[in-house]
């Protein structure tokens, strides 16, 4: 029995920005951005020497507004794509947008399902996959993609990198943005398997005791934003890399400093300094392992001459070149 692709809730539309020429030495990002449909899926590169990637966006409100948050993030994904699109475009690989998946009130837990299935697909299709969210329930929709992949059913060892202010190891009645790595964790054990889950930015004035308790027993690693130097998270990461095969990259934009991403439901007083994150998005794409990775929080409502989104596309740009 034939079984039908998973396809994101909204179709994918036409990406815009500065227009100098035609030819490849004026390619910008709104140029070379193709809509990905589904019989693409199984389709390799093109000319390109890396593996395609595939853009979905995950257009959600519901985590942070159960996480008592200032909603806004279901306009990230359009926002990130129009910060993107007139960037040069420098890459050795094929990208594509395959669109949204919408997540309405009251139903994230079935939004996070339909794209974990969209990213589980392409995924095994030979993708590297980019899901713009939303909120930082948005993890959760990443998890399920990355645990239902081929890669990590077939026993590579999973690695999940969170780059975030916070732990998000709430233990609620019902998911949200606060909780996303306490389900993971939730999820590997019912696998007979422990998530692999390391921090580098927490605020330890934004995180509770019971909060910290839960990263102790779950053997989470973490490195405090007060201890971010360039070398401390160089080191921390090439450790954390050490024990993976696959990795998913998860970046909070509340990790970096108000100032710089202030377009969030949570600014930082504190922060990690843009070029640590850079360069943490430069050793990982160099590692070979990224597998999937994702963009969350962005608030466009709260941001300042798009200043978060234009950080949020910088990284995105940086982790595919
Ligand atoms: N996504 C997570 N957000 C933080 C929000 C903290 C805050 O609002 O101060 C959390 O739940 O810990
Ligand atoms: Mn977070
Ligand atoms: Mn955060």
């Amino acid at each position: 029995m034939e079984i039908s692709p998973a396809v994101a809730d909204v179709r994918p539309t036409p990406w815009t920005g500065r227009f100098d020429g035609d030819g490849d030495e004026h390619r910008r990002w709104w140029q070379a951005v193709a809509p990905h449909t589904p019989d693409m899926a199984a389709r390799g590169a093109t000319e390109a020497v890396s593996r395609p990637a595939v853009v979905v966006g995950f257009r959600s409100d519901e985590g942070v507004r159960r996480n008592k948050g200032r909603i806004g993030a279901a306009a990230a994904p359009e926002a990130i794509r129009q910060a993107l699109g007139p960037l040069a475009f420098h890459l050795d690989r094929d990208v594509f947008d395959a669109g949204d998946v919408v997540v309405e009130e009251g139903s994230l837990e079935a939004g996070q399902e339909r794209a974990g299935r969209v990213i589980s697909e392409l995924l095994d299709a030979g993708k590297l996959t980019v899901l713009l969210g939303g909120g930082h329930e948005t993890a959760f929709a990443s998890y399920l993609g990355v645990a239902g992949s081929e890669a990590v059913t077939s026993g590579k060892r999973l690695g999940v990198l969170n780059l975030d202010a916070h732990f998000d190891l709430r233990d609620e009645p019902a998911p949200s943005s606060g909780t996303p790595f306490l389900q993971m964790a939730r999820a590997e054990a019912a696998e007979r398997r422990e998530l692999n889950y390391a921090v580098v930015g927490i605020s330890e004035p934004n995180n509770t005791r019971t909060l910290f308790n839960t990263a102790d027993r779950l053997g989470v690693k973490y490195l405090l934003d007060e201890d971010c130097s360039a070398e401390r998270v160089q080191e921390f990461v090439a450790r954390f890399l050490d024990t993976v095969d696959v990795l998913y990259l998860t970046i909070d934009l509340d990790v970096l400093p108000a100032s710089v991403a202030p377009g969030v439901s949570a600014p930082a007083a504190y922060g990690v300094p843009l070029p640590v994150i850079s360069a943490v998005c430069k050793q990982l794409a160099a590692s070979g392992k990224l597998l999937h990775l994702d963009v969350a929080e962005l608030n466009p409502e709260f941001d300042i001459d798009s200043r978060t989104a234009k950080v949020a596309a910088r990284l995105v740009n940086t982790l595919l070149a």
